[in-house]
């Protein structure tokens, strides 16, 4: 569902990471550690077709659905319609049940009505995962996700990847957090564990 071969990283002249494999089937996730300024963000947008990889290959089977920092999410509108705006955007059919569904898998139905710009921000973060859900796309990216989230939070975004990944979705994760996801591979950037 997602591959990367032998993919390095750059930005501008200077080389970040070299040699990163990555295989996902569906079913797998992997998790991508590293200090901070290492590559992970960028790792993650080489993957998602957003950035070119200095060197490798990516295989993408499926769409793909990024959580990155700085979404877009239009502070005015309510968080159904910032998300039914995404949800048309991404063209896919029964978009209001797909929004109700992923407002209420992030424990945020009783905001549904409320503006995007007074959310938390733990409540923002739950509404870009609600964003991810609704997208159906088999591949999530997710870089930082657990950011901002309570314990409950990130119990919850556990449960919502392991979810994704038993109707056969992949998710690779960047995260300084640690969030339960059971088998996931190892990607170390930057040197050993
Ligand atoms: N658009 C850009 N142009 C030039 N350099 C960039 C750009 N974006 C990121 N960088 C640099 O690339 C390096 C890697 O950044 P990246 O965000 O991928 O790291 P990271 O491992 O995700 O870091 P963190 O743990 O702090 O989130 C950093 O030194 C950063 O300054």
């Amino acid at each position: 569902m997602l591959a990367l071969s032998g993919v390095a990283g750059a930005r501008g002249q200077r080389m970040l990471f070299e040699g990163v494999d990555i295989a996902l089937a569906p079913g797998g996730a992997g998790v991508v550690t590293g200090p901070n300024g290492i590559g992970k963000s960028s790792l993650l947008r080489i993957a998602a077709g957003l950035l070119p990889p200095a060197a490798g290959t990516v295989e993408r089977g499926g769409r793909v659905a990024l959580l990155a920092e700085g979404a877009a999410l239009d502070g005015e509108r309510t968080v159904a319609q910032a998300l039914a705006m995404w949800a048309r955007l991404d063209g896919e059919p029964d978009m209001d049940a797909r929004v109700a569904g992923a407002v209420a898998a992030v424990g945020l139905a009783a905001k549904a009505d409320l503006a995007v710009r007074l959310l938390s921000t733990g409540q923002r973060r739950r509404v870009e995962l609600a964003r991810v859900v609704a997208t159906r796309a088999p591949i999530w990216l997710l870089d930082e996700p657990a950011n901002g989230l309570d314990a409950d939070g990130v119990a919850m975004l556990a449960a919502l990847i392991a979810r994704h990944r038993a109707a056969g979705g992949v998710a690779l994760v960047a995260t300084h957090q640690p969030i339960d996801l059971g088998d996931a591979v190892a990607v170390r950037l930057g040197g050993a564990a």
